[in-house]
């Protein structure tokens, strides 16, 4: 399985390490196309691509037509990520996003109001909860699979 993560690079760096941590529960589940988004050497200056932002954009949207799930933390308010969750919506792609109330924070009614809690979903978490809300959401994702009989190897969780 290929999983997008998205989290903020220009928007902010003050999340890396909980996008560490998710990445980190993803990689037990399939690769994660986007692991630099939790590397702590990123900064807010974001990637030094050859091609620059043009290179960037095309690769990470080429990235989300391959990916299987995306997992976005939309705690940090990332222009970046409410993109590629817009993009995500338009070619149905499976979608989890998390947000941590106890930042103070109140997440945008365009993602909050995208919940359809089936292919668009919002889960509040604290961050010591993150493993285990994970869990919950891929082995629901499993069990929808089973219930259509789709092999186990092909985790293609578009519906
Ligand atoms: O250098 C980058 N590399 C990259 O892959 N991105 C993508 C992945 C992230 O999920 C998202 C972050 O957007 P932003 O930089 O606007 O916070 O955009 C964004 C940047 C910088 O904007």
């Amino acid at each position: 399985m290929k999983v997008y993560f998205c989290g903020s690079i220009r928007g902010g760096r003050e999340d890396a390490h909980v996008y560490r941590r998710i990445v980190q529960k993803l990689q037990s589940y399939g690769s994660v196309l986007t692991e630099h988004v939790s590397c702590s050497e990123i900064s807010e200056k974001g990637e030094d691509a050859v091609g620059g932002d043009r290179a960037i954009h095309d690769r990470d949207v080429r990235w989300l037509r391959e990916c299987d799930v995306v997992v976005a933390e939309v705690t940090q308010p990332s222009l970046g990520v409410g993109y590629e969750l817009g993009r995500a919506v338009t070619m149905e792609t499976k979608v989890l996003c998390l947000f941590r109330p106890a930042s103070g924070r109140s997440l945008s009614a365009m993602i909050r109001g995208a919940e359809d809690s089936d292919r668009f979903v919002v889960k509040d978490y604290k961050e010591d909860e993150v493993e285990n809300v994970l869990e919950e959401f891929f082995n629901r994702l499993k069990n929808q699979k089973k219930a259509r009989g789709e092999p186990e190897e092909n985790l293609n969780i578009c519906i």
